[in-house]
């Protein structure tokens, strides 16, 4: 079967346009495997990224989602000082109905072939059950279960970094990181935002949260004394800080304009459903923005402890570099009057230059 060269030159031009090194088709009609593994930039290290199993309806979403996806794996790991690289794969199926454990270690042998260029992780439709099966055939993946060695949920990690990434918004924006007294509107209240909740609370916080599953955010709001709000009632309300714990895309044209918030920190990942014309907007309403892909990196630094055996306490130690971290973002930013985000994105794609020259050196 002839492949037309227009499709191979558009997927090309997508890796090129972000600045992909490699993409690799998976297919296992066996086992009804159909994935995509993209590998953005391993300059720093292997490309760690989460795999995740979606109904797709097209190739071409798939594709983009892996795209975007693995992209910001590599501004993750770079920013939180991690010697690792940026990648991702997507399964395209139902993850409810349509897995197995051949289909899982098959896709393991996929990833045995690259050699370590790309160690996987879970990620939404997959679980820690599906990473044992592909450890069953490969060793470059992390997130297994605990009782076969795995460093378990990486939830709390990843609330803990949100907790002081917001801290060291609130030390700028207030004059300090005392979290007493202010108020978070918390926005999903899944494994990350339950966790957050705590911490919140903890600190004597007062604390806001809205969720689609209504028996939760009842369950959530008796057990840490938080206000439930209806879903459509978040951005207009009147608190200090919004954590956006859910969905990507959330400050967008249409929400901006109804937050009276001071800060936004939250975990989802690509907050921002434009960067450049968000941040900016942000910047402009004197909002600070805790970058996702900084503030969320928590999990990540659960799977790096994972592969380097580095254990409990030095992963609490990487997640705290976090709120220095963050600092130093909003630092840049107020130096040259950049949205944060765009901040952010120079301090990694510095490291990745710096390094890249090291590496070229002999
Ligand atoms: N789990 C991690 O360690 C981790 C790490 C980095 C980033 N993240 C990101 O953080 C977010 C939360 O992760 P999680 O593991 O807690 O997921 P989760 O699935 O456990 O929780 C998400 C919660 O959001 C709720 N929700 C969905 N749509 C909503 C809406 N429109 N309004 C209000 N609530 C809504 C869901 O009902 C659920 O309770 C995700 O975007 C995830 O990609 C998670």
């Amino acid at each position: 079967m002839s492949v037309k060269s227009s499709v191979v030159t558009s997927i090309l031009d997508q890796l090129s346009a972000l600045g992909h090194k490699k993409v690799v088709y998976c297919s296992d009609p066996d086992t009804g495997l159909k994935a995509i593994i993209a590998i953005h930039d391993t300059t720093l290290g292997p490309a760690l990224g989460g795999t995740r199993m979606w109904n797709y309806a097209t190739e071409t979403e798939a594709l983009e989602d892996v795209l975007r996806l693995s992209r910001s794996m590599t501004y993750k790991a770079a920013i939180t000082g991690l010697n690792l690289g940026g990648g991702k794969a997507v399964i395209i199926g139902d993850s409810r109905k349509g897995k197995s454990e051949a289909m899982m270690r098959s896709f393991g042998r996929f990833i045995k072939n690259l050699n370590g260029e790309f160690i996987t992780a879970e990620d939404v439709g997959t679980t820690t059950k599906d990473m044992e099966y592909i450890s069953m055939e490969t060793t470059h993946v992390t997130g297994v279960p605990e009782s076969i060695g795995g460093m378990g949920d990486p939830s709390p990690t990843t609330a803990k970094g949100i907790f002081l990434g917001m801290k060291a918004c609130v030390k700028e924006v207030f004059g300090t990181d005392m979290m007493a007294g202010r108020s978070v509107v918390v926005q999903g209240i899944g494994n990350v935002g339950e966790h957050l909740v705590e911490l919140l609370r903890k600190e004597n916080v007062e604390v806001f949260i809205s969720d689609i599953n209504e028996e939760r955010l009842h369950q959530v709001a008796r057990k840490y004394k938080a206000k439930p709000v209806e879903a459509d009632k978040i951005f207009g309300l009147d608190v200090d800080i919004y954590a956006p714990c859910a969905l990507g895309a959330t400050v967008n044209d249409k929400t901006i304009p109804k937050m009276k918030f001071a800060i936004i920190a939250g975990s989802a990942n690509n907050q921002l459903a434009d960067e450049q014309v968000h941040g900016a907007l942000l910047l402009e309403k004197n909002i600070l923005f805790a970058p996702d892909y900084l503030i969320n990196a928590g999990g990540l630094i659960n799977c790096y402890s994972e592969l380097t055996g580095y254990g409990k306490k030095r992963t609490m130690q990487l997640t705290e570099n976090i709120y220095d971290a963050t600092r130093n973002v909003i630092k840049l930013s107020k130096a040259d009057n950049i949205p944060t985000i765009l901040a952010a994105n120079r301090i990694v794609e510095q490291r990745i230059i710096d390094i890249k020259k090291i590496k070229s050196s002999y």
